[in-house]
């Protein structure tokens, strides 16, 4: 199975207005409520191609049980293994600009996680990882969760064999990559932050130099630059595509690990997390991908070795 860490899930909400402008008020013509956070985005994708997948992480308070309900109408092979926490998960509000397909993201803190919280999943994480093919962690530290937790997980992956695949941002991300995960998965402003260099090419070289075995980052609608062992790629998709890009970079952590599992090398690896990240900006939220684009761009997708 694979395991998704999700330590700051959420309860999505998206809403669509006809123009976003700020300072005026808007009329929402469609709103939606989703189980949400990075981890469990890339455990529904996962789910939806039929892998055996386990969410964990923290909910708690009545938007973790919101999220745990909605969870468990999720399609496919998904069990959820969250760790229960006094405090509330976090909501996150997507406003999309029907206009433009932009969307704009707010994103609150998170609930305050106990030292004992924290210990209480660590145990749990431990018990997960013995039956794990693969690992991703994902996404923001809630408050109280220390800032070196994904170098201790990754730390824990690594000592069972089992791979471990990073996709956060700033401190996290920069002790999480000294520990030396077998994949990160940074988006351009991630890496830009990271390393300083706005070019693609050498802030993933750089990010690898850190420690990751292996750095695919994804680019938006320029699809994906993965800098491996085994060589160097870049992979893109036909033609932009219009839609929501949340969730994106989710589906394509989904395609590098289902992939990874199956023993494919990394131009298919590539080559799926490009289709189905693309196919995500056509869905109407994060962890959902339009099935049709997603058969259509798995042949459509670009691999070129740099
Ligand atoms: O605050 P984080 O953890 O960095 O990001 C959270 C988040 O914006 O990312 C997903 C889209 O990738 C959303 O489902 C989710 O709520």
């Amino acid at each position: 199975m694979i395991l998704t860490v999700t330590l700051n899930a959420a309860l999505d909400l998206t809403y669509r207005v006809p123009r976003l402008l700020p300072h005026t008020s808007h009329r929402v013509r469609h709103s939606a409520e989703r189980p949400g956070g990075k981890g469990v985005n890339v455990a529904r994708v996962l789910a939806a191609l039929g892998h055996e997948t386990v969410v964990t992480g923290f909910a708690g308070g009545a938007t973790g049980d919101t999220l745990r309900r909605l969870l468990a109408e999720s399609t496919g092979p998904l069990t959820d293994a969250l760790v229960p926490i006094t405090g509330a998960t976090r909501r996150t509000v997507a406003v999309v600009d029907d206009a433009t397909g932009d969307a704009t993201q707010l994103n609150e803190a998170g609930p305050d996680v106990t030292p004992a919280e924290w210990a209480a999943f660590d145990d749990r994480y431990g018990q997960l990882l013995r039956d794990a093919d693969a690992v991703a962690l994902c996404g923001s530290l809630p408050p109280g969760v220390p800032v070196g937790a994904y170098a201790h997980l990754i730390r824990q992956a690594r000592a069972r064999h089992v791979p471990v695949l990073l996709d956060t941002s700033g401190e996290p991300l920069r002790r999480g990559i000294a520990a030396r995960p077998d994949v990160v998965k940074p988006n351009a402003a991630e890496l830009a932050a990271l390393t300083g260099s706005t070019d693609p090419l050498p802030a993933a070289l750089d990010a690898r130099r850190r420690g990751a075995h292996a750095v695919a980052a994804s680019l938006g609608p320029d699809g994906m630059l993965a800098i491996t062992p085994d060589g160097t790629w870049r992979a893109t998709p036909p033609a932009p595509l219009r839609g929501n890009p949340t969730g994106a970079g989710d589906s394509a952590v989904a395609g590098l690990l289902s992939a990874l599992t199956e023993g494919l090398p990394w131009p298919d690896r590539l080559i799926r997390a490009v289709s189905l990240s693309a196919a995500t900006v056509r869905a109407p939220g994060a962890g959902e991908f339009d099935a049709g684009a997603y058969e259509e761009l798995r042949t459509a997708v670009r691999v070129e070795e740099l």
